[in-house]
């Protein structure tokens, strides 16, 4: 359908990361005049590139640096969240790996009131996706310590899974992932860039809030004070990630009513769910040196993880909910003392309980959000990821590690009983970087959008990201994030 047919002459999509980027370029093709507006700069930084060099990224200009309030149940720390704030977004950022999640999970969404958006309606928009632009592969050589982890898994009992994207997560695997020629690939490459002459892009350009009139979005507002500029447009889509959409809500006073007030921001829409249900995937650390031979330092164009594995960490669940990830490099992270060579086997939890929120501590655009995930509030996220963090320590014993390569576990190391690995969890737990669920789709009345994407209560604007994830899938999140832009544009071109 032509953007002449849904009669949508003319649209602005906010944020050039995963979503947006594909959302402008389907608007585009099909005739929408686009004003895309990115906070971030272009993605002139060579370390986006060379997939070896994604942990240079953390605390760079392309990364919003946001961080949680200190959360009780994960040792009183503060937890880094880094986003991208660049074009490409997060997937300037990310680790490029692909996962679908499973079947499960989307018909759950459905069940939940995302009508249309079970596993019957979204493996197609996959298939398709994965067959376009975007080169989602695992044809590529791995690392030694990469296939030696994958044999200590299998040697530990797990399957040997060839494709976790295949209908079955269960077992390890080589990483799918959207690199090319030993460079990153991302949606704003792949998608955005090749047509940008053809779109109105404005880069550097922070969006403060959505200009809304008798009910319809009509434009935005970028910048604040003397630099504040109004852009007008058909429709307006919010593509600023799970952080930074509930953030343009809330301060164009859409949201809940009571706490816009509090802050002095005119009510323009009450809707209690923006910025809440706001939940996380989680990761904790176990590091081993090599006794035998060194692991080396990265080798430019391959990413430092190429494994990862899928497990059930107790009977009776219906997918897996754990999800280590494995590095070629110590994730160090804030521990002391640390080595210089090594590989971590990153305990993971796919199946977070726990739910936060965010909220705006003022107006203005350097009023930082209060981001709460409540990490490992619910004892559930807390066993199973405890549970992984001991599957992980168990992997590294096995003889293609131990024996091979003289794997030695320093952390969390000997003094750390196998009991005692809740405490490790608490102390170390960081973010797996899959924040999802702060304008929560559905059809019941705490739902921000509806299963078009629609703002409800507001015509002319649609969110369209991670942000309105009912409830995380099982695996990383910018695949359904692509998802939900390619099924985002659809439906705004079907008018
Ligand atoms: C370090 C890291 C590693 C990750 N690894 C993986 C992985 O390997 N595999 C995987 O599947 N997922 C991974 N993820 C998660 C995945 O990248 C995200 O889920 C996905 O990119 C989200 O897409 P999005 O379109 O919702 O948001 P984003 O891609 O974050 O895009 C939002 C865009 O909006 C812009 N923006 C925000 N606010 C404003 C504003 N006010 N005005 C203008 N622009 C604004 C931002 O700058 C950004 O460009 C990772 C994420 C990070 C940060």
């Amino acid at each position: 359908m032509t953007g002449a047919n849904s009669g949508v002459r003319s649209a602005i999509v906010v944020g050039a990361g995963t979503s947006g980027a594909i959302v402008a370029r389907r608007l585009t093709d099909a005739g929408v005049a686009v004003t895309l507006v990115e906070a971030g700069g272009y993605d002139t930084n060579p370390a986006i590139h060379d997939p070896s060099r994604a942990g240079e990224l953390w605390h760079s200009t392309e990364d919003w640096d946001f961080f949680t309030v200190p959360q009780p149940h994960a040792g009183g720390r503060q937890l880094h969240l880094p986003r991208g704030k660049v074009t490409g977004g997060s997937h300037a950022l990310n680790a490029m790996i692909w996962v679908r999640g499973a079947a499960s999970d989307y018909d759950a969404w459905e069940a939940a009131g995302a009508t249309g958006w079970g596993w019957a309606d979204v493996e197609p928009i996959y298939d398709a996706i994965e067959n376009d632009l975007l080169p989602v592969t695992d044809d590529y050589a791995l690392s030694p310590i990469q296939a030696s982890i994958i044999d200590a898994a299998v040697e530990e009992g797990l399957p040997r899974n060839p494709n976790y994207n295949g209908g079955t997560l269960d077992g390890v695997s080589q990483e799918q992932v959207t690199i090319k020629d030993g460079r990153r690939v991302n949606t704003w490459t792949a998608y955005a860039q090749p047509v940008a002459e053809r779109m109105t892009i404005l880069t550097g350009r922070a969006v403060h809030s959505v200009i809304v009139r008798d009910g319809r979005a009509v434009g935005i507002r970028l910048g604040e004070g003397d630099e504040a500029e109004e852009v007008f447009a058909d429709e307006v889509i919010l593509s600023a990630g799970a952080l930074g959409t509930p953030v343009i809500l809330l301060r164009s006073g859409i949201g809940p009513a009571a706490e816009l007030a509090a802050l002095g921001i005119p009510v323009v829409h009450d809707a209690p769910g923006v910025g809440k249900n706001l939940h996380d995937h989680l990761l904790s650390p176990v590091i081993f040196a090599t006794e035998k031979k060194p692991v080396g330092p990265p080798q430019p164009g391959v990413s430092v993880t190429q494994s990862h594995l899928f497990w059930r960490s107790r009977d009776g669940l219906p997918q897996p909910d754990t999800q280590p990830i494995h590095f070629s490099v110590p994730m160090w992270g804030e521990l002391e003392p640390r080595g210089t060579d090594g590989f971590t086997l990153m305990a993971g939890l796919v199946t977070p309980y726990s739910r936060g929120e965010l909220r705006l501590t003022g107006p203005g655009l350097d009023d930082l959000p209060h981001i709460d995930l409540a990490a490992l509030e619910d004892q559930r996220d807390a066993d199973a990821l405890a549970a992984s963090v001991r599957q992980c320590r168990r992997i590294g014993g096995q003889p293609a590690l131990a024996e091979e390569w003289g794997a030695v576990e320093v952390y969390p190391g000997p003094d750390v009983a196998d009991d005692d690995v809740e405490e490790w969890v608490r102390r170390t737990a960081i973010t797996y970087h899959h924040q999802v669920g702060t304008c929560r789709m559905g059809s019941d009345p705490q739902a921000v959008v509806d299963p078009q994407l629609r703002v409800r209560g507001i015509e002319g604007l649609r969110v369209i990201d991670a942000s309105v994830i009912p409830t995380v899938p099982t695996g990383n999140t910018n695949a359904p994030a692509a998802m939900i832009g390619e099924r985002g544009a659809r439906f705004l071109l079907a008018g």
